[in-house]
């Protein structure tokens, strides 16, 4: 059975994802550095993340019976060398997530689980930067990470024993319920998403339905919980965008290149609901 006070994790990248990991994490009594390198999403983080523990309890989401874990917010990576496990969160770029394994794998100590939070890019390619390929797997935490109990867990060709049956124990203590699938570009739950989000803002650009009646239909005809662009829009834009093209250049598949209304989007500043507006507008930026 899973010890929650044997955990003490780190997250790096306090964006959508990093806070939503964080809270999740804190509201199941974890302690938690949370990481970004820009100083202003630092300075909101702690808000942020508060704000979603907030939401969960009231959603019933989070153990009566537990404190909250600490959450300590920095701009500096060291912060992550005294823990059990890193979470990166940070932008979908296959170059910089080299960089920041890099960096993370010389910082922790041997046999500490090294995951990304990657929505595509294979584990495989991510192990080529770690010193230690066998740290390194994949969780894709959803979003908002507090409300969905299940997490996809990759597992690399490298991935050892050790650290999937870690992080196992890390998801359970965090009231989640891993499922391992293998690695591929996008693994099961991106490359099936993603293509049909995309799909969705390309019939919107070619004027076949508005936005409003493609969520509709996809939701009140085939039971999809938000609708698609409902859920793009709380994906980040620019995430799906970068998803998109890690998923295009690896299969090849032309459903996965970016449309050009979503770029169009992206390229606007339009980035959904982190940005005030994005398929729908919001009038603020929420979290
Ligand atoms: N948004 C989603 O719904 C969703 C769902 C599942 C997985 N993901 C994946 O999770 C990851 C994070 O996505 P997001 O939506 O939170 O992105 P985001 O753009 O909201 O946040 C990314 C954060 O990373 C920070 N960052 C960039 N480089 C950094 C570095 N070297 N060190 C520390 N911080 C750094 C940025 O400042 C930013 O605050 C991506 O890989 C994404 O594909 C996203």
């Amino acid at each position: 059975m899973s010890n929650y006070k044997e955990h003490r994790i780190a997250v790096i990248g306090a964006g959508v994802m990093g806070t939503n990991i964080a809270a999740t994490a804190i509201g199941h009594g974890l302690p938690v550095v949370l990481v970004d390198v820009d100083e202003h999403v630092v300075e909101e983080a702690r808000t942020t993340t508060l704000n979603h523990v907030r939401h969960a309890q009231l959603m019933g989401a989070l153990p009566a019976d537990r404190p909250l874990g600490t959450l300590t917010t920095s701009v500096s990576v060291e912060d992550a060398a005294d823990t059990t496990a890193v979470v990166e969160a940070i932008v979908e770029s296959p170059e910089v997530k080299a960089k920041l394994l890099t960096e993370l794998s010389a910082l922790v100590a041997a046999g500490t689980p090294l995951i990304s939070n990657t929505s595509g890019i294979p584990i495989d390619e991510l192990a080529d930067w770690v010193t230690r390929p066998a740290d390194l797997l994949g969780t894709h935490f959803m979003n908002p990470t507090y409300l969905i109990k299940m997490v996809e867990v990759i597992r690399g060709p490298r991935t050892g024993d050790a650290a999937l049956e870690s992080v196992a124990d890390l998801l359970t203590a965090m009231g989640r319920q891993p499922v391992v699938v293998r690695d591929a570009p996008g693994f099961v739950t991106s490359r099936l998403l993603h293509p049909m989000l995309n799909d969705a803002a390309r019939i919107v650009g070619a004027g076949t339905a508005t936005v409003e009646d493609v969520d509709a239909l996809m939701s009140g005809c085939l039971g999809h919980p938000t609708g698609p662009l409902r859920t793009a829009d709380l994906i980040g834009l620019d995430n799906l965008a970068d998803s998109l093209r890690v998923l295009h250049e690896r299969t090849g598949d032309e459903r996965c290149r970016p449309c050009d209304l979503l770029l169009d989007k992206v390229r606007a500043g339009h980035l959904g609901r982190k940005s005030g507006r994005g398929f729908y507008d919001y009038g603020k930026a929420l979290s």
